[in-house]
Protein backbone atom coordinates (compact mmCIF):
# COMPACT_ATOMS: atom_id res chain seq x y z
CA UNK A 1 0.00 0.00 0.00
CA UNK A 2 1.18 3.68 -1.05
CA UNK A 3 1.19 4.80 2.46
CA UNK A 4 0.77 8.44 3.48
CA UNK A 5 3.44 9.96 5.54
CA UNK A 6 0.57 11.21 7.84
CA UNK A 7 -2.83 11.06 8.27
CA UNK A 8 -5.01 12.60 10.61
CA UNK A 9 -8.41 10.96 11.46
CA UNK A 10 -11.13 13.70 12.45
CA UNK A 11 -13.57 11.67 14.37
CA UNK A 12 -12.83 8.30 15.49
CA UNK A 13 -16.29 6.66 16.00
CA UNK A 14 -18.24 4.14 14.94
CA UNK A 15 -16.69 4.29 11.46
CA UNK A 16 -13.82 6.66 11.69
CA UNK A 17 -12.96 4.18 14.46
CA UNK A 18 -13.60 0.93 12.24
CA UNK A 19 -11.34 1.83 9.38
CA UNK A 20 -8.57 3.10 11.67
CA UNK A 21 -8.28 -0.51 13.41
CA UNK A 22 -8.42 -2.07 9.22
CA UNK A 23 -5.50 0.17 8.40
CA UNK A 24 -3.52 -0.62 11.28
CA UNK A 25 -4.34 -4.19 10.56
CA UNK A 26 -3.45 -3.61 7.28
CA UNK A 27 -0.01 -2.67 8.39
CA UNK A 28 -0.32 1.29 8.14
CA UNK A 29 2.15 2.44 11.33
CA UNK A 30 0.48 3.70 14.30
CA UNK A 31 3.31 6.94 14.22
CA UNK A 32 1.98 8.10 11.17
CA UNK A 33 -1.77 8.11 12.31
CA UNK A 34 -3.16 11.25 14.47
CA UNK A 35 -7.12 10.93 15.60
CA UNK A 36 -8.48 13.97 16.38
CA UNK A 37 -11.82 14.08 18.41
CA UNK A 38 -12.67 15.86 21.70
CA UNK A 39 -14.33 12.25 22.98
CA UNK A 40 -11.17 10.39 23.69
CA UNK A 41 -12.07 7.37 21.81
CA UNK A 42 -10.15 4.36 22.80
CA UNK A 43 -7.43 3.88 18.88
CA UNK A 44 -4.99 1.32 18.68
CA UNK A 45 -1.63 0.98 20.43
CA UNK A 46 1.16 4.02 19.10
CA UNK A 47 -1.65 6.40 17.84
CA UNK A 48 -1.68 9.75 19.01
CA UNK A 49 -4.95 11.65 20.17
CA UNK A 50 -5.98 15.01 20.50
CA UNK A 51 -8.72 16.81 21.52
CA UNK A 52 -8.74 19.36 18.78
CA UNK A 53 -5.58 20.13 16.19
CA UNK A 54 -2.57 21.68 17.15
CA UNK A 55 -0.94 23.18 14.35
CA UNK A 56 0.75 21.87 11.01
CA UNK A 57 -0.94 19.81 8.76
CA UNK A 58 -0.80 16.06 7.33
CA UNK A 59 -0.72 14.46 3.86
CA UNK A 60 -4.19 13.11 4.00
CA UNK A 61 -6.86 14.39 6.40
CA UNK A 62 -9.77 11.49 6.88
CA UNK A 63 -12.96 13.44 8.07
CA UNK A 64 -15.13 10.97 9.91
CA UNK A 65 -17.47 13.65 12.06
CA UNK A 66 -21.73 13.58 11.75
CA UNK A 67 -22.18 15.50 8.73
CA UNK A 68 -24.20 17.61 10.87
CA UNK A 69 -21.26 19.24 12.56
CA UNK A 70 -19.06 20.29 9.74
CA UNK A 71 -20.15 23.47 10.44
CA UNK A 72 -18.75 23.19 13.30
CA UNK A 73 -15.46 21.59 13.05
CA UNK A 74 -14.59 23.10 9.68
CA UNK A 75 -13.15 26.77 11.22
CA UNK A 76 -10.72 24.60 13.82
CA UNK A 77 -9.52 22.83 9.90
CA UNK A 78 -9.53 26.39 8.05
CA UNK A 79 -5.26 27.01 8.33
CA UNK A 80 -5.20 22.80 7.61
CA UNK A 81 -3.26 22.52 3.77
CA UNK A 82 -3.79 18.43 3.55
CA UNK A 83 -2.54 17.49 -0.24
CA UNK A 84 -5.79 14.68 0.27
CA UNK A 85 -9.13 15.26 1.91
CA UNK A 86 -10.82 12.24 2.20
CA UNK A 87 -14.36 12.65 3.65
CA UNK A 88 -16.86 9.81 4.85
CA UNK A 89 -19.68 12.17 5.82
CA UNK A 90 -22.74 11.40 4.32
CA UNK A 91 -24.75 13.58 1.91
CA UNK A 92 -21.95 16.52 1.94
CA UNK A 93 -20.81 17.28 -1.29
CA UNK A 94 -17.36 17.36 -2.72
CA UNK A 95 -17.77 21.43 -3.60
CA UNK A 96 -19.27 21.91 0.10
CA UNK A 97 -16.15 20.10 1.38
CA UNK A 98 -14.13 21.75 -0.85
CA UNK A 99 -15.39 25.70 0.16
CA UNK A 100 -14.77 25.09 4.05
CA UNK A 101 -11.52 22.82 3.99
CA UNK A 102 -8.03 24.37 1.88
CA UNK A 103 -7.20 20.85 0.71
CA UNK A 104 -5.19 20.51 -2.63
CA UNK A 105 -7.67 17.31 -3.95
CA UNK A 106 -10.88 16.30 -2.30
CA UNK A 107 -12.01 13.32 -2.40
CA UNK A 108 -15.45 11.68 -1.44
CA UNK A 109 -15.52 8.00 -0.06
CA UNK A 110 -18.70 5.90 1.22
CA UNK A 111 -17.38 3.01 3.42
CA UNK A 112 -19.22 0.38 5.47
CA UNK A 113 -18.61 -0.81 9.02
CA UNK A 114 -17.24 -4.46 7.72
CA UNK A 115 -14.15 -2.74 6.60
CA UNK A 116 -12.99 -2.70 10.28
CA UNK A 117 -12.60 -6.41 9.05
CA UNK A 118 -11.03 -5.52 5.67
CA UNK A 119 -14.33 -6.88 4.33
CA UNK A 120 -15.73 -3.85 3.49
CA UNK A 121 -17.22 -1.83 0.12
CA UNK A 122 -15.61 2.20 -0.11
CA UNK A 123 -17.78 3.71 -3.05
CA UNK A 124 -15.18 6.55 -4.00
CA UNK A 125 -15.99 9.80 -6.37
CA UNK A 126 -13.73 12.32 -7.33
CA UNK A 127 -14.89 15.18 -9.91
CA UNK A 128 -11.76 17.32 -9.23
CA UNK A 129 -9.06 15.86 -8.01
CA UNK A 130 -5.18 15.49 -9.01
CA UNK A 131 -5.03 11.64 -10.55
CA UNK A 132 -1.90 11.12 -7.82
CA UNK A 133 -4.45 12.09 -4.95
CA UNK A 134 -7.03 9.70 -6.36
CA UNK A 135 -4.03 6.85 -6.34
CA UNK A 136 -3.47 7.78 -2.75
CA UNK A 137 -6.99 7.85 -1.74
CA UNK A 138 -7.47 3.90 -3.77
CA UNK A 139 -4.15 2.92 -1.79
CA UNK A 140 -6.02 3.92 1.26
CA UNK A 141 -9.23 2.04 1.26
CA UNK A 142 -7.89 -0.86 -0.68
CA UNK A 143 -6.83 -3.28 2.53
CA UNK A 144 -10.32 -2.53 3.54
CA UNK A 145 -12.20 -4.90 1.00
CA UNK A 146 -13.78 -3.62 -2.47
CA UNK A 147 -13.33 -0.50 -3.89
CA UNK A 148 -15.91 1.28 -6.29
CA UNK A 149 -15.46 4.74 -8.10
CA UNK A 150 -18.88 6.05 -8.99
CA UNK A 151 -19.17 7.90 -12.01
CA UNK A 152 -21.71 10.42 -10.98
CA UNK A 153 -21.54 12.19 -7.83
CA UNK A 154 -25.26 12.32 -8.07
CA UNK A 155 -24.94 8.62 -7.57
CA UNK A 156 -23.64 9.09 -4.40
CA UNK A 157 -26.72 8.96 -2.03
CA UNK A 158 -27.98 5.98 -3.79
CA UNK A 159 -24.44 4.55 -2.98
CA UNK A 160 -25.07 5.30 0.66
CA UNK A 161 -28.29 4.06 1.27
CA UNK A 162 -27.41 0.56 -0.91
CA UNK A 163 -23.61 -0.19 0.46
CA UNK A 164 -22.77 2.55 3.66
CA UNK A 165 -26.04 1.33 5.19
CA UNK A 166 -26.44 -1.91 3.81
CA UNK A 167 -25.18 -3.76 6.62
CA UNK A 168 -27.21 -2.16 9.03
CA UNK A 169 -30.23 -3.52 6.71
CA UNK A 170 -28.41 -7.13 7.19
CA UNK A 171 -28.05 -6.80 10.63
CA UNK A 172 -31.77 -6.19 10.91
CA UNK A 173 -32.11 -9.09 8.97
CA UNK A 174 -30.23 -11.94 10.57
CA UNK A 175 -32.24 -10.44 13.46
CA UNK A 176 -35.69 -10.99 11.65
CA UNK A 177 -34.88 -14.26 10.12
CA UNK A 178 -33.85 -15.76 13.57
CA UNK A 179 -37.16 -13.94 15.60
CA UNK A 180 -39.00 -16.13 12.67
CA UNK A 181 -37.43 -19.21 14.01
CA UNK A 182 -38.50 -18.59 17.45
CA UNK A 183 -41.81 -17.80 15.88
CA UNK A 184 -42.10 -21.34 15.32
CA UNK A 185 -40.72 -23.03 18.57
CA UNK A 186 -36.84 -22.58 18.38
CA UNK A 187 -35.18 -21.28 21.32
CA UNK A 188 -34.13 -17.99 20.98
CA UNK A 189 -29.83 -18.56 21.16
CA UNK A 190 -30.26 -21.42 18.54
CA UNK A 191 -32.33 -19.61 16.36
CA UNK A 192 -29.79 -16.34 16.19
CA UNK A 193 -26.93 -18.88 15.66
CA UNK A 194 -28.45 -20.66 12.77
CA UNK A 195 -29.94 -17.34 11.37
CA UNK A 196 -26.26 -15.75 11.17
CA UNK A 197 -24.32 -19.09 9.98
CA UNK A 198 -27.14 -19.37 7.50
CA UNK A 199 -26.26 -15.70 6.52
CA UNK A 200 -22.48 -16.16 6.90
CA UNK A 201 -22.53 -19.36 4.08
CA UNK A 202 -24.90 -18.21 1.82
CA UNK A 203 -23.26 -14.67 1.75
CA UNK A 204 -19.46 -16.44 1.38
CA UNK A 205 -21.01 -18.89 -1.56
CA UNK A 206 -22.63 -16.21 -3.22
CA UNK A 207 -19.24 -14.13 -3.65
CA UNK A 208 -17.67 -17.19 -4.78
CA UNK A 209 -20.32 -18.47 -7.26
CA UNK A 210 -20.01 -18.23 -11.05
CA UNK A 211 -24.27 -17.99 -10.52
CA UNK A 212 -26.25 -15.03 -10.03
CA UNK A 213 -28.38 -15.43 -6.34
CA UNK A 214 -31.02 -15.84 -8.44
CA UNK A 215 -30.09 -19.05 -9.77
CA UNK A 216 -28.37 -20.49 -6.58
CA UNK A 217 -32.01 -19.25 -4.74
CA UNK A 218 -33.10 -22.26 -7.72
CA UNK A 219 -30.68 -24.62 -6.18
CA UNK A 220 -32.21 -24.28 -2.84
CA UNK A 221 -35.60 -24.58 -3.98
CA UNK A 222 -36.28 -28.09 -5.13
CA UNK A 223 -39.59 -28.65 -7.05
CA UNK A 224 -42.42 -29.05 -4.80
CA UNK A 225 -39.97 -27.99 -1.59
CA UNK A 226 -40.75 -26.25 0.88
CA UNK A 227 -37.86 -23.33 0.36
CA UNK A 228 -40.45 -22.60 -2.91
CA UNK A 229 -43.04 -22.07 -0.60
CA UNK A 230 -41.22 -19.45 1.70
CA UNK A 231 -40.11 -18.12 -1.67
CA UNK A 232 -43.62 -17.77 -2.59
CA UNK A 233 -44.28 -15.70 0.06
CA UNK A 234 -41.11 -13.45 -0.72
CA UNK A 235 -42.27 -12.95 -3.87
CA UNK A 236 -45.98 -12.49 -3.54
CA UNK A 237 -46.45 -8.81 -5.11
CA UNK A 238 -42.55 -8.17 -5.07
CA UNK A 239 -42.89 -7.88 -1.34
CA UNK A 240 -39.09 -7.82 -0.47
CA UNK A 241 -38.51 -6.10 -3.38
CA UNK A 242 -40.94 -3.18 -2.70
CA UNK A 243 -40.29 -3.58 0.97
CA UNK A 244 -35.95 -3.22 0.27
CA UNK A 245 -37.12 0.40 -2.51
CA UNK A 246 -38.91 2.01 -0.16
CA UNK A 247 -36.08 1.07 2.42
CA UNK A 248 -33.46 2.42 0.25
CA UNK A 249 -35.60 5.54 -1.17
CA UNK A 250 -35.90 6.66 2.77
CA UNK A 251 -32.24 6.43 3.42
CA UNK A 252 -31.18 8.07 0.05
CA UNK A 253 -33.82 10.93 0.82
CA UNK A 254 -31.99 11.14 4.14
CA UNK A 255 -28.98 11.94 2.40
CA UNK A 256 -29.74 14.27 0.06
CA UNK A 257 -31.55 16.07 2.99
CA UNK A 258 -28.76 16.28 4.87
CA UNK A 259 -26.61 17.42 1.66
CA UNK A 260 -29.08 20.61 1.04
CA UNK A 261 -28.51 21.27 5.15
CA UNK A 262 -24.64 21.12 4.77
CA UNK A 263 -24.72 23.47 2.05
CA UNK A 264 -26.14 26.24 4.01
N1 LIG B 1 -21.60 4.28 10.89
C1 LIG B 1 -21.50 3.85 9.62
O1 LIG B 1 -21.71 2.66 9.32
C2 LIG B 1 -21.09 4.82 8.54
C3 LIG B 1 -20.90 6.15 8.79
N2 LIG B 1 -20.50 7.02 7.78
C4 LIG B 1 -20.25 8.41 8.06
O2 LIG B 1 -19.27 8.48 9.06
C5 LIG B 1 -19.42 9.67 9.82
C6 LIG B 1 -19.34 9.32 11.29
O3 LIG B 1 -20.40 8.43 11.60
P1 LIG B 1 -20.29 7.46 12.86
O4 LIG B 1 -18.87 6.99 13.01
O5 LIG B 1 -21.37 6.48 12.70
O6 LIG B 1 -20.62 8.48 14.04
P2 LIG B 1 -20.10 8.44 15.55
O7 LIG B 1 -20.99 9.35 16.31
O8 LIG B 1 -19.93 7.03 15.99
O9 LIG B 1 -18.64 9.09 15.46
C7 LIG B 1 -18.41 10.47 15.32
C8 LIG B 1 -17.16 10.81 16.09
O10 LIG B 1 -16.90 12.20 15.90
C9 LIG B 1 -16.39 12.70 17.13
N3 LIG B 1 -16.49 14.16 17.17
C10 LIG B 1 -17.51 14.91 17.63
N4 LIG B 1 -17.18 16.23 17.54
C11 LIG B 1 -15.95 16.28 16.99
C12 LIG B 1 -15.06 17.36 16.65
N5 LIG B 1 -15.39 18.62 16.85
N6 LIG B 1 -13.84 17.04 16.12
C13 LIG B 1 -13.50 15.75 15.91
N7 LIG B 1 -14.29 14.70 16.24
C14 LIG B 1 -15.50 14.96 16.75
C15 LIG B 1 -17.22 12.00 18.18
O11 LIG B 1 -16.58 12.07 19.47
C16 LIG B 1 -17.28 10.58 17.61
O12 LIG B 1 -16.19 9.79 18.06
C17 LIG B 1 -20.75 10.28 9.40
O13 LIG B 1 -20.51 11.39 8.59
C18 LIG B 1 -21.45 9.18 8.63
O14 LIG B 1 -22.24 9.70 7.61
C19 LIG B 1 -20.26 6.55 6.53
C20 LIG B 1 -20.43 5.23 6.23
C21 LIG B 1 -20.92 4.28 7.18
O1 LIG C 1 -26.68 6.25 8.94
C1 LIG C 1 -25.71 6.99 8.83
O2 LIG C 1 -25.78 8.13 9.21
C2 LIG C 1 -24.46 6.48 8.19
C3 LIG C 1 -24.41 6.80 6.72
C4 LIG C 1 -24.11 5.50 6.04
C5 LIG C 1 -24.21 4.53 7.11
N1 LIG C 1 -24.38 5.07 8.27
Amino acid sequence: MTQPKSLWLVGAGNMGGAMLRGWIAAGMPPSAVTVIDPGAPAVPDGVRVLREPAGGSPEVLVLAVKPQLLEAVAPSLADVRPALLLSILAGVEEATLAARIPAGSVVRAMPNLPVAIGKGVTALHAAKSTAAMREMAQALVAPLGRVEWIDSETMFDAVTALSGCGPGFVFRFIDALAAAGVSLGLPAEQAARLALATVEGAAAMAAGAGESPAVLADRVASPGGSTREGLNVLDRDDALQCLLQETLAASRQRNVELAASARG
